[in-house]
């Protein structure tokens, strides 16, 4: 019998070291059971003796963290948490294989064609079919659970995920700001992030100066 409603929807499969230029983390295995998708954990220091972990959830996005595109902020908001993790020395970045907010890479992909021709990141995702945000973060209950983890120092400016840990028992002690550089590119989306999305960043106004200079 499963001890929580979340227990049952994933298997751990397996570990190895994983060197990168800022620590030598371990990588952790998942595997879905609905899916199939393979999740992962990245790992670093003594993450089970019941105090507060720095925590990562970061959602997959190919075109930021693999093609270094400037069109989001997710490369770097994953560089940035690892690197905060390994300046720590103790920590978790779970990698969630929800790409496009949830509506795979194609969808995506389809949704900055549509960006190419006026619509926010909302507005895209609306006019394909799917929800603004079409994520679910029931899988990180069974991944924290994994490592003995019940309370995390959350890395995030999405008051969902917040709310989203607490309603499944992870307690989030404390929200860490990841924020990142604003460029041409990414600027009008991190706008719809905090306006319509309701992300936690820097006002506007503090950014964007009159002449749309950055
Ligand atoms: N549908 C869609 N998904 C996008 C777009 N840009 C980035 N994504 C996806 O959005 C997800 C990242 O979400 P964000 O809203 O940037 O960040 P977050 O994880 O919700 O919030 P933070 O914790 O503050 O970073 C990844 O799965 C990306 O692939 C877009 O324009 N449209
Ligand atoms: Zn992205």
């Amino acid at each position: 019998m499963p001890v929580t409603p979340y227990e049952d929807l994933l298997d751990y499969a397996t570990s190895c070291v994983l060197p990168t230029p800022w620590a030598q983390f371990t990588l952790h295995a998942f595997i879905e059971h609905a899916t199939g998708k393979e999740h992962l954990a990245m790992t670093l220091g003594d993450i089970g003796d019941g105090e507060p972990v720095l925590a990562r959830v970061h959602s997959e996005c190919l075109t930021g963290d693999v093609l270094f595109s400037q069109r989001c902020d997710c490369g770097a908001q994953l560089e940035g948490a690892l690197q905060k993790i390994a300046a720590e020395g103790r920590g978790i970045l779970l990698y969630l294989r929800q790409e496009g907010r949830g509506i795979g890479l194609v969808n995506k992909i389809r949704a900055y064609r549509l960006q190419e021709a006026g619509a926010d990141t909302v507005e895209a995702n609306l006019a394909l079919g799917f929800h603004a945000d079409a994520r679910n973060y029931e899988l990180c209950q069974p991944m924290f659970a994994q490592f003995g983890i019940k309370s995390v120092r959350l890395m995030t400016n999405n008051p969902r995920k917040i709310d989203a840990m607490e309603k499944m028992g992870v307690s989030v002690a404390e929200r860490v700001p990841l924020l990142v550089n604003r460029n041409a590119f990414n600027n009008s989306y991190l706008n719809t992030k905090q306006a319509k999305l309701g992300h936690m960043m820097t006002p506007l106004h503090e950014v964007v100066a009159e002449d749309g200079e950055l």
